[in-house]
């Protein structure tokens, strides 16, 4: 990690809604698998991107393919995601959606169902080791994979949200914004939302997607990662704002990411501030803490210091992270009482 965030903010409970798994691994548990697996000859440096190092976003895409060469079987899986929970949590992290895209591996005969089980099996050892988070999975779509894949992925979603008493609660799209088109992916991703899964789509991430965009809002999700270019001041449209306003759809903001894939030039330009000014919901996430050297507390201390945010507004900001989580109304009880108990520790 490059920097550590003050005490206010690690301390501070969190939520964290927008986490991909294989984006999400540590320097530590990166080490552990470059030993696993010597033959592959990968080194750190393949892995992440460190203190005010820059990569365009189709060499982060290059990072992601590595991290899955390390990530092939189902006891990688199971070490991965233990470990990417116990961060979260370590962080003050209170209450975590992960997501992931299922893969089938030839070599060592990992299928797509059992890489889900996997991550079930993790999340439910944490909980029975009381790690104290609650951990939720959203099953996610590779736009690069096509229509037929999109389907068969919401098919398994549907499966293991009916198996997993409430562990999986939504829907993901997300992979290379340049590669693909959103409305090959529609029947799925109406089929997911049909059947009750939630829906967290990646959006207007580079310019040149706003008939994309337009047509995916019109579902409309449940949830937007990233639409760093939904609106005018950035070749938006005032069109795709309203549509976000009305549907009162949140937006899920990371600032490292952006900035250090250069979709965003730098900070202070970054669309938390648009959007934060409307008073439009939005909540501060990592995206991929380990690819970008960076964790929950750093990128609320981020906001904070770029965009002059007092500690009480930094407060209102994670405790109304919760209404926009995908678990139902009695986690989002059980969220505000543990603010309630907390706060008093940290405003004395
Ligand atoms: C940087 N901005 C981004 N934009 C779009 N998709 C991204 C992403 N960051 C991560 N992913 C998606 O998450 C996968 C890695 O985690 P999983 O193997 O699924 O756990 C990537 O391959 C990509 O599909
Ligand atoms: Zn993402």
């Amino acid at each position: 990690m490059d920097n550590e965030a003050d005490a206010f903010y690690r301390e501070l409970p969190k939520v964290e809604l927008h986490a991909h798994l294989n984006g999400s691994v540590s320097f530590q548990t990166i080490e552990k698998l470059i030993s696993r697996k010597p033959h592959l000859n990968i080194e750190h440096g393949m892995t992440a991107i460190g203190k005010g190092q820059l990569r365009t976003l189709d060499e982060c895409f290059q990072v992601f393919k590595v991290i899955h060469q390390l990530v092939d079987t189902e006891e990688d899986i199971l070490m991965v995601a233990t470990d990417v929970i116990k961060e979260f949590a370590a962080d003050g992290v209170k209450y975590l959606e992960l997501r992931s895209t299922p893969r089938e591996e030839e070599n060592t005969g990992l299928t797509k169902k059992r890489y889900v089980e996997t991550v079930i099996k993790a999340i439910q050892q944490c909980k029975s080791e009381e790690v104290d988070i609650d951990v939720r999975f959203l099953v996610a779509i590779d736009r690069r994979n096509g229509t037929e894949v999109a389907m068969e992925t919401v098919k398994l979603a549907e499966e293991f949200m009916l198996s997993t008493d409430g562990l999986v609660v939504g829907l993901d799209l997300s992979g290379d914004p340049k590669v693909g088109h959103g409305k090959d992916l529609l029947p799925a991703l109406q089929r997911a939302k049909n059947c009750g899964l939630k829906l967290s789509l990646h959006l207007s991430e580079i310019p040149s997607q706003l008939e994309e965009s337009d047509l995916l809002l019109n579902l409309p999700p449940d949830r937007i990662g990233h639409g760093t270019f939904l609106h005018p001041e950035v070749g938006g449209s005032q069109s795709l704002v309203d549509k976000m306003v009305q549907n009162n759809i949140p937006l899920e903001l990371c600032l490292t990411s952006n900035v250090k894939g250069q979709t965003v030039s730098c900070y202070s330009k970054h669309h938390f501030k648009y959007w934060y000014q409307m008073g439009h919901p939005s909540v501060i996430c990592t995206d991929d803490k380990g690819v970008f050297s960076t964790d929950l507390s750093q990128e609320y201390q981020l906001a904070a210091s770029t965009f002059g945010l007092s500690r009480e507004a930094v407060w209102k900001l994670s405790q109304q992270a919760i209404d926009y989580i995908f678990a139902p109304d009695t986690v989002k009880q059980q969220l505000k009482q543990k603010w309630i108990d907390i706060q008093p520790q940290m405003f004395k």
